[in-house]
C-alpha cells in the first residue's frame, strides 16, 4: 500500500536546494490496487515514482509505503523495503555486461533463490514475454521494446509487494502492450499494488482503472 500526506519534494539541499517540482500531494492506493498514472511532460510522474521507490525523500509531509512510515523508517530498513518493489524504469537500466538471463534472474540471485528454481522461473516469465530465443543477448543486442521487455520481466519476476512502471509500454506494439497488462493485472490479482504512468490513452480506455494525474506537480485528479 502507498499511502501520501500532503507530500512535497524538491530537489536538492540545503543551499543547492531547487524549485519544489511535487506540492502537497495526497493520495492513497490500498494493497493490491492498481493506478494509472498521467500527466503532460515535466509534471512529476517521475519525480513522484522516484519518492515512491524511496530514490528521494519527500522535502514535508508523510508517505507510507506497505505499513511504513518512511519519515520515521531508519535508513538500514529501506533496502529490505526496496526489494519489494518492482520497477520498470523508462530508460530500462539492464545491466550491460549480463545477459537477458541474468538481467531476469538478479532479484531471484538476490533473494537467495535456488539455481534450478531460478532457471524455470526465469525462462518461464522471458517466454511470457516472447523473448526466448534471447536468453543470451545482452542489451546492447537487443532492440529497444526487447530491452523493455526484458526490463518488465526483471521488474515481475519476484512478484513484488509493489510495481512501479514508467511508461512501460514506451517501446511496444499493441499486441505486446496487451501482453503486459494481461500480466499486470494478474500480479495485480495476487496483491501487488500497482502504479503504471502512461500516455498511452488508448491502452487506458482498455484498461479502465482509477487515475492519477500531475500537472505541474499538482494531483489534479484521483479518480
Ligand atoms: N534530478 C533532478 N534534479 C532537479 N530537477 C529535476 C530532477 N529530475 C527531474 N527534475 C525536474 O522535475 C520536474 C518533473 O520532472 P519529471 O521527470 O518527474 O516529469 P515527468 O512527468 O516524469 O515527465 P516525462 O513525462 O517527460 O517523463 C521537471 O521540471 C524536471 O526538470
Amino acid at each position: 500500500m502507498i499511502r501520501l500526506e500532503a507530500v512535497s519534494l524538491r530537489y536538492g539541499a540545503g543551499r543547492a536546494a531547487q524549485a519544489e517540482v511535487l506540492h502537497d500531494l495526497s493520495f492513497h492506493v490500498p494493497e493490491g490496487g492498481f493506478r494509472w498514472l498521467t500527466g503532460p511532460s515535466g509534471a512529476g510522474k517521475t519525480s513522484l515514482m522516484r519518492m515512491i521507490y524511496l530514490a528521494v525523500r519527500p522535502s514535508r509531509g508523510r508517505m507510507i509505503i506497505q505499513g511504513k512510515d518512511i519519515g520515521r523508517a531508519e535508513r538500514r530498513q529501506l533496502p529490505r523495503l526496496r526489494r519489494r518493489i518492482g520497477v520498470v524504469f523508462q530508460d530500462f537500466r539492464l545491466l550491460p555486461h549480463l545477459t537477458a538471463f541474468d538481467n531476469v534472474a538478479l532479484p531471484l540471485r538476490i533473494a537467495g533463490r535456488p539455481e534450478g528454481q531460478i532457471r524455470a522461473d526465469v525462462m518461464e516469465m522471458l517466454r511470457w514475454v516472447g523473448l526466448a530465443a534471447k536468453i543470451d543477448s545482452h542489451p546492447y543486442e537487443l532492440s529497444g521494446g526487447e530491452q523493455q521487455r526484458v526490463a518488465i520481466a526483471r521488474a515481475v519476476i519476484n512478484r513484488p509487494a509493489m510495481l512501479l512502471a514508467d511508461e512501460p509500454t514506451g517501446n511496444l506494439d499493441d499486441a505486446q502492450a496487451e501482453r503486459l497488462m494481461q500480466l499486470f493485472q494478474e500480479l495485480n490479482r495476487l496483491g501487488t499494488t500497482a502504479i503504471v504512468a502512461t500516455h498511452n490513452q488508448s491502452l487506458m480506455a482498455r484498461y479502465p482503472a482509477r487515475t492519477l494525474s500531475l500537472d505541474s506537480g499538482h494531483l489534479v485528479q484521483d479518480e
